[in-house]
């Protein structure tokens, strides 16, 4: 039977309960990705230029360090990821994330939770960081959409 984990990145919850209807959906495991330091709402704050969440994002090279240990993937057949939309791309803590993980015999797909915002930047940053055969990643609310996302992606 096909494996599979659902790992994400989640600060106000909009991401965590779509990642809970996808593992629902396929019977799949969890892991949330906490920050080493934790984020402030003023750290969130996108009015602020100066807020670290607006600094992370326009630094390509800034890594946010996670907390804890990342799961083992040896037993998963297929990964997903979740993150929230943060000026148009991931969070800058899911490149720290991706960079280490070994996904190199998975299948992997990628969504987002956002305000508005579409898909296509950040599905940019994903075939650089996971390579060009990432099933095409789409932004989640409805269990709806997460039903006709797994389909078209061949997941369910
Ligand atoms: C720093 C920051 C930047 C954001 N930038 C965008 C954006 O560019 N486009 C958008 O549609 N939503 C943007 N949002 C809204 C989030 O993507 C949206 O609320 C998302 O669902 C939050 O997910 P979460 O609850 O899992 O953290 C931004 C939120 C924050 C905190």
């Amino acid at each position: 039977m096909t494996k599979s984990l659902v790992i994400y990145f989640s600060m106000t919850n909009n991401t965590k309960k779509v990642a809970e209807m996808i593992a629902q959906e396929l019977g799949a495991d969890t892991y949330r990705i906490q920050a080493k330091q934790p984020y402030t709402s003023e750290d969130l704050n996108w009015h602020n230029n100066n807020s670290r969440a607006n600094r992370e994002q326009e630094d390509n090279n800034s890594r946010p360090e996670f907390a804890g240990q990342l799961p083992d993937l040896t037993k998963y057949d297929r990964i997903l990821i979740g993150h929230p939309t943060w000026w148009g791309i991931p969070p800058r803590i899911i490149n720290t994330v991706i960079e280490k993980l070994d996904l190199g015999e998975k299948e992997v797909a990628t969504f987002s939770t956002s305000g508005g915002s579409t898909y296509d930047q950040a599905q940019k940053v994903m075939n650089e960081l996971i390579g060009s055969d990432v099933k095409p990643g789409r932004v989640l609310s409805s269990k709806k959409d997460v039903e006709n996302w797994l389909r078209d992606i061949d997941f369910k």
